[in-house]
């Protein structure tokens, strides 16, 4: 659509969240909300939301608010989540395998249809009703199902290695929980990388805790 070209970095990181809540008001059979509660539900101020949601169109009424479906729709189009790209998974250790089953990837845009590990162990096991193949299959995989996006759960180590396989292979996107940080350089090579850090959370928890704690004595 005309406006989305220009909607920042900023307001795209935020409107996952949005989804998430107006997902929640239409499971509740809320099928119209003003900026004011909806400003009240998600703690943002309601001006910040008027101007997150008229970088895309605006979609609320004076009088009226938002419709909550097509929000909710626009949304999930301006994210892509009404198609589907195609992933694969390295690393089916303890985070690859709780990834694999409990993320919702259809929900999100997101099918995941090969996952690769190189522990014998591991290989011919399913997860989530998907083969884990060997390392080595990586390329003769992507050759036939050209997948788009790839999740690394691999350790550290060996993801530059994986990541430029990966890319010679044809992988666009990555999602990337090891270590490594694959963000450097990665976009004049047409690739886009999101780098998960679950530890910047608790750290962030962590600074929360001690300036609650120190206003406390
Ligand atoms: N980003 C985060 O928030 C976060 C959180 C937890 C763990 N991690 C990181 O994720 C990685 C995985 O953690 P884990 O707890 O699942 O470890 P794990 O040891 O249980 O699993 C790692 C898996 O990678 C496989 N592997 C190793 N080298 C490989 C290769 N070359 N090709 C394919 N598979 C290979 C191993 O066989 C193993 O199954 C680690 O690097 C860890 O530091 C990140």
């Amino acid at each position: 659509m005309a406006h989305e070209k220009n909607i920042s970095k900023a307001v795209i990181k935020r409107l996952p969240r949005y989804y998430r809540f107006l997902g929640e008001l239409l499971n509740q059979g809320v099928t119209r909300i003003s900026s004011r509660l909806l400003s009240e539900k998600m703690g943002i101020t309601a001006s910040q939301i008027r101007q997150d949601l008229n970088c895309f169109g605006g979609f609320g009424q004076q009088g009226y608010g938002y419709n909550v479906n097509v929000l909710y729709e626009e949304i999930a189009s301006i994210l892509g989540l009404d198609r589907q790209v195609d992933a694969i998974l390295i690393g089916a250790g303890n985070l690859g395998r709780a990834v694999a089953n409990h993320m919702e990837f259809e929900q999100r845009g997101f099918r995941l249809i090969g996952i690769f590990d190189e522990n014998p162990a591991l290989i011919g096991q399913t997860i989530k009703g998907v083969l884990v193949r060997s390392t080595d299959k990586i390329e003769p995989f992507c050759r036939v199902y050209h997948p788009t996006a790839a999740i690394l759960c691999i350790p550290k180590t060996v993801t530059k290695e994986i990541s430029d396989r990966l890319i010679d292979a044809g992988v666009k996107g990555f999602w990337n929980f090891s270590h490594y940080d694959l963000a450097l350089n990665q976009k004049e090579r047409g690739i886009v990388v999101e780098n998960v850090h679950m530890s910047d959370s608790l750290m962030t928890l962590s600074y929360e805790l001690k300036t609650l704690l120190s206003e406390e004595n």
